[in-house]
């Protein structure tokens, strides 16, 4: 119910109070985030911490992440990334701001010189940052170098007003009514602003007091490591927000009730319909599968990170193209969740109280920031591609990929499943998962030398990274869970996430040969049976994600169930109600009825 200007003060206010207790108790970095995390409400110290902070870490020398690091983990500077331009966005090679060399001056020029290359989107740039990492081609000595990052200075540290020749603001409200405007996403415009040539990233590449560029000798695509960081970060986030929206669906389908009712018996519990539970039980095995492989992308990203600190670039394109399939598919697929889980409430659901619709807005630009779901899928396919060349020329994959090297087996195999119990297997889940994405991958690798296209690529993509996450949810089954029975359930949804992906790709999987019509209706009978089997528990299995009223914020999802009551108390709360008579009465509705009564009297 907050104004904007009123919902970004409250941000503020937020983030300050929890710096602060941050600082009052010691907290460590990670105790730190998770206060974030709860606080919950997008704003510019995300931006600070998840990506400013990174890229300095990335892409700074020593020296460099010595001195704004320092002043950055004080919060004595407030950071943002700005890469995103007016006019360029998923192209980050097109940006447009120049950074160009004065070896008279020992200074770079940032300017935008056209509309188009304002940028546009940071978070936290339009009212709040004092610095940021701002993403621009370098020029130096005539020569156009391509994009590279430089720290700068945007605000006074007296009295926060911009340096001269930094034109900066909010964007403008975004979709829904809280969601994303709590946050202040800017843009900037440059006018010939000069930075001393130090506050260049200097990891990468160099320039010298001459004006030489000198390449490191890191890839150049560690420029783009800030974004493989929060890609990471994201799959956890959409674990989370799935496993919200599911825990709220789930909890009010056991106490909503309609039909069903025979000689003055109790109503059918809403979660008891098959329709239901068919849509619903889904998204409560991908809620516990997205945890699963963020937990394991995780490791792998740190992984990954501990080898380039010691100059082993060789898992660079896997943690790219792992990083960037999963970002893609969960949050697509979250996004998806979240509205169809308000349906799932019937009405309740659209309302604001149900918690829905905000956590759906909210969540919702994760398919786009980050890098764009379909171009980053893209880049999966490109991965892939490059994979199969080399499989073909005899190299052995591994990681991810190792499946591949598997090629004449899993290109000709026929699915072992004959009865619908074949289905609980894991094995024969997981061969034909790698039968299909193989096949479509080379099927699509073929086609490239005919006609490219990018449809087979992404589809291939898609089935890649499932197949990654049903692998993952398998390995997490293999290892030691406490808790009896615990290993039970997970193992059923571990079938349903991995049979309601069978179902609903059924014709990628009959087209390329890997199960067989008859198979994939045993597939769709297990899956009945799986739900059935959860329905049971499917309470306890929301309320092992173990979140407070408070976080859920929802009407519908209370622990006590005590719907009715709440939905009926939070109604009573909207400022609408504040009067029995509106506000307009007098202005617009009594005129208007007072003339309809004249009229009618005539
Ligand atoms: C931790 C707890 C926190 C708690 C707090 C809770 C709060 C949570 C907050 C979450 C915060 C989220 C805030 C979000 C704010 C949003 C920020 C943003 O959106 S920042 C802007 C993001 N922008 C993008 O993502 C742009 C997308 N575009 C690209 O990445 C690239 O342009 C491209 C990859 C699409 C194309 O790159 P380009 O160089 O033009 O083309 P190529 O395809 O030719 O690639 C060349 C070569 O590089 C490889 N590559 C590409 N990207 C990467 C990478 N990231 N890493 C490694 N390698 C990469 C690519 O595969 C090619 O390799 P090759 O061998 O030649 O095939
Ligand atoms: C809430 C939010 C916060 C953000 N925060 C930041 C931030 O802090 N810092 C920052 O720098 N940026 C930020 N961004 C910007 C964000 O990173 C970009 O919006 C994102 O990378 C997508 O780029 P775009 O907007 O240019 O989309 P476009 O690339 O213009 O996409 C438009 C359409 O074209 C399609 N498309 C584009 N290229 C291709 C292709 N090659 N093949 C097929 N289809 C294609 C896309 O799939 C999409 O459907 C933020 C964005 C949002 C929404």
């Amino acid at each position: 119910m907050l104004s904007r200007k009123e919902l970004f003060k409250d941000t503020l206010k937020k983030a300050a109070h929890a710096w602060k207790r941050t600082v009052e108790l010691h907290l460590t970095e990670e105790e730190a985030n998770l206060l974030r995390l709860y606080i919950d409400q997008p704003g510019y110290v995300d931006l600070h911490w998840v990506m400013f902070v990174p890229a300095i870490k990335g892409q700074g020398t020593e020296e460099q992440q010595k001195k704004w690091l320092t002043m950055a983990y004080k919060f004595q500077i407030i950071g943002t990334y700005a890469q995103t331009e007016l006019g360029h966005g998923s192209n980050v090679q097109g940006l447009e701001t120049t950074a160009t060399f004065d070896p008279s001056t020992d200074e770079f020029i940032m300017h935008s010189p056209t509309l188009t290359s304002s940028k546009w989107w940071p978070g936290g740039l339009g009212k709040t940052s004092t610095h940021a990492v701002v993403y621009a081609r370098l020029i130096t000595e005539g020569k156009d170098y391509g994009i590279h990052g430089f720290i700068m200075q945007l605000r006074s540290l007296d009295d926060h007003s911009p340096l001269p020749g930094i034109t900066i603001g909010d964007i403008g409200g975004k979709f829904g009514s809280g969601a994303y405007n709590s946050m202040d996403n800017g843009v900037m415009r440059l006018d010939h602003v000069r930075i001393p040539r130090d506050q260049m990233l200097m990891r990468l590449a160099q320039v010298t007091r001459e004006g030489k560029y000198v390449h490191s000798d890191v890839p150049k695509q560690l420029l783009y490591g800030t974004m493989v960081y929060v890609r990471q970060t994201i799959v956890a986030d959409a674990s989370r927000a799935l496993s919200r929206a599911v825990c709220i669906a789930v909890r009010y389908g056991a106490i909503r009730k309609q039909f069903g009712s025979k000689a003055g018996g109790p109503e059918t519990q809403v979660l008891n319909y098959k329709t239901q539970q068919s849509r619903l039980f889904p998204f409560l095995a991908s809620a516990y599968a997205f945890r699963f492989v963020g937990q394991w992308l995780k490791w792998l990203y740190t992984d990954v990170t501990q080898k380039l600190e010691s100059k082993d670039f060789s898992t660079l394109p896997e943690a790219h193209a792992c990083t960037a399939g999963l970002k893609s598919v969960t949050t697509s697929a979250t996004a998806d969740a979240i509205e169809e889980c308000q349906k799932l409430c019937g009405g309740h659901g659209y309302l604001n109280s149900s918690g829905l619709p905000e956590l759906f807005a909210v969540n919702l630009p994760a398919c786009t920031y980050e890098g764009d779901n379909v171009v980053l899928l893209l880049q999966v396919a490109r991965f892939l591609m490059k994979t199969v060349s080399q499989v073909a020329s005899g190299k052995q994959p591994v990681g991810t990929t190792a499946y591949m090297g598997n090629i004449q087996h899993l290109m000709q195999c026929k699915s072992v499943v004959n009865t619908v119990e074949d289905w609980l297997n894991p094995a024969a889940i997981k061969e034909v998962f790698e039968a299909r994405a193989l096949r479509m991958a080379v099927n699509c690798a073929q086609n490239i030398s005919k006609a490219p296209s990018q449809e087979e690529g992404f589809e291939a993509a898609v089935a890649h990274v499932q197949l990654i996450i049903v692998t993952k949810f398998i390995e997490k089954l293999q290892e030691d869970i406490l808790g009896h029975g615990v290993k039970e359930q997970l193992q059923k949804l571990c079938g349903i996430y991995a049979l309601h992906l069978i179902h609903k790709h059924l014709g990628d999987f009959l087209s390329t040969g890997c199960v067989t019509a008859r198979q994939g209706s045993l597939a769709n009978e297990r899956l009945g049976k799986l739900y059935a089997q959860v329905r049971p528990n499917a309470v306890a299995l929301v309320d092992a994600f173990d979140y407070t009223d408070h976080y859920l914020g929802s009407a519908l999802g209370r622990y006590d169930g005590d719907v009715y009551s709440a939905l009926y108390k939070e109604a009573w709360k909207d400022p609408l109600n504040e009067t029995v008579v509106p506000d307009g009465y007098q202005e617009h509705l009594r005129p208007l009825l007072k003339q309809q009564l004249k009229l009618s009297r005539l």
